[in-house]
């Protein structure tokens, strides 16, 4: 089950469903280390994408690489590059829920069938350009057999 988190983790980092989230600015702000100023009621977009993958933070950013989110490499990063379910008090009130479910979805699935690619799978996935959340253009196709 731990390993299974870490692959989830992974796998919202490289596609956060959300791949921006919003804040309004409630007091002046001048960003560290500049003279820029960010006024009162300014609202600002903060790149959960873009973040997720910096090679700063995630070199090779496009491998697929559960071994990010083991505790010695978690704890080496600074705590804001990873956002799949935003920060502070308004983050995701549904985070443990959603990632319960998504831990017992798989392993019954896993259980019970196995999966591979097959002809119809785009590889490497394309992401749908007009879909407001991060979805695969097409859908992903796979071939399920039953084990
Ligand atoms: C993998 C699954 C999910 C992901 C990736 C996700 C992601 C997010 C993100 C990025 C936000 C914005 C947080 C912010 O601005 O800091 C959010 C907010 C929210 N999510 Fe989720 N979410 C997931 C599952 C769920 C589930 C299962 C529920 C409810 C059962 C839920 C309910 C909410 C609600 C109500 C908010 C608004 C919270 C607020 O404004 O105070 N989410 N989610």
């Amino acid at each position: 089950m731990n390993y299974l988190g870490m692959v989830i983790d992974e796998t919202l980092r490289k596609h956060p469903p959300a791949s921006n989230i919003t804040r309004v600015v409630t007091q002046p702000y001048i960003i560290p280390d500049t003279k820029a100023e960010v006024e009162k009621g300014v609202r600002v977009v903060i790149p959960v994408y873009a973040l997720h993958h910096d090679p700063k933070y995630y070199p090779e950013p496009d491998r697929f690489d559960p071994e990010r989110f083991n505790e010695e490499a978690k704890s080496s990063r600074p705590h804001y590059t990873y956002l799949p379910f935003g920060e502070g008090p308004r983050n995701c009130i549904g985070m443990r829920f959603g990632l319960l479910q998504a831990k017992v979805g798989l392993a019954v699935l896993l259980s019970n069938f196995e999966f591979s690619v097959c002809e119809e799978t785009n590889i490497p996935l394309e992401l749908n350009p007009k879909s407001f959340i991060t979805s695969a253009k097409g859908g992903i196709w796979l071939r399920i057999n039953k084990c």
